[in-house]
């Protein structure tokens, strides 16, 4: 056993997805595209003083299933405590990123011995299960700009990215719930997902990704009027924006928001995926 231990997860901007469901949660998950980042979540992990594991984040203690999950499946007791650049609900997959970094590094302070796989679907099914999330894990353990070409934990899914970097601004208006959506009907999701995974699989460039995230969020009616004025503001300077799924949140590739007369967030897209510290 060691004393604690520390991992960095990007986190990941969902530019479109389609749902896919399975009776396995580790081969359930969504098709789609998206952005990781260099803003995301440190995890530090150590042995809990109690038999009772605690989770915090920004110094609150919070409950997130998907990390209770993942330390009930390493039967670890322990104590969590994130750190996050960006703000939870809002489209930014910080629950899948408190829940790989939590495999991560619990399974160095308890040593589990389990290889980078195993703790990545441990994550996503756990994500899954939750209803937090469908794709963020993998697309987080991946890093760069993933395209998700088919659903479900490492073993299952299979995964290509657009090969660019960017530098990513973004503004956030508020939190949409991810189960809420995830729980209610996803059959128009798909439908404009898989046009908008063909779109990108024909032409994977960072241009023909924000186009067809544009879209999605029309097409699926997920489109705030707040997020949809704030597109049209960046496109008047000749900017590239779209909404970040599932939040109240834009995003744009350079300095697209800042032109537009915001006071955005900025970072970058993140080279790598997940990893210990
Ligand atoms: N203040 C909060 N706002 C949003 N989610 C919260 C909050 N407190 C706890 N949670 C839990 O955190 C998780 C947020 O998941 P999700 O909406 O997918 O966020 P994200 O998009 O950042 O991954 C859910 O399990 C939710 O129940
Ligand atoms: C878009 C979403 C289903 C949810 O993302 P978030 O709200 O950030 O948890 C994501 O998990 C995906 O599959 O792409």
């Amino acid at each position: 056993m060691r004393d604690e231990a520390t991992a960095f997860v990007p986190g990941h901007i969902t530019g479109f997805f389609s749902a896919h469901s399975h009776d396995d949660p580790t081969k359930a998950g969504s098709r789609g595209a998206g952005l990781t980042l260099t803003d995301g979540v440190e995890v530090r992990v150590e042995p809990a003083s109690a038999s009772e594991s605690t989770v915090v984040l920004d110094g609150e203690e919070i409950e997130i299933e998907p990390v209770e999950t993942v330390l009930e499946t390493l039967d670890a007791p322990a104590r969590v405590e994130a750190e996050s650049d960006l703000p939870l609900g809002a489209g930014f997959g910080i629950s899948g990123a408190m829940a790989l970094g939590t495999a991560l590094a619990t399974n160095r302070v308890f040593q589990r011995q389990l290889s980078t796989n195993e703790l990545v679907t441990i994550a996503h099914g756990a994500e899954v299960q939750a209803g937090t999330g469908l794709g963020d894990v993998v697309a987080q353990a991946h890093g760069g700009i993933p395209i998700r070409l088919e659903p479900g934990g490492p073993q299952d899914n299979k995964l290509d990215s657009i090969p660019a970097r960017a530098r990513v601004e973004y503004v956030s208006f508020g939190e949409l719930s991810t189960t809420e959506v995830l729980s209610g009907d996803t059959d128009q999701l798909t439908e404009a997902g898989r046009t908008a995974l063909s779109r990108v699989v024909e032409e994977p460039t960072l241009l023909s990704f924000m186009y067809a995230s544009r879209l999605f969020a029309r097409e699926t009616g997920l489109l705030t009027d707040r997020v949809a004025e704030t597109i049209a503001d960046v496109a008047d300077e000749d900017g590239q924006a779209s909404m970040a799924m599932l939040g109240e949140t834009v995003f744009a590739l350079g300095t697209g928001l800042s032109d537009a007369g915001y006071d955005p967030s900025v970072c970058a897209t993140h080279p790598a995926g997940g990893v210990l510290k």
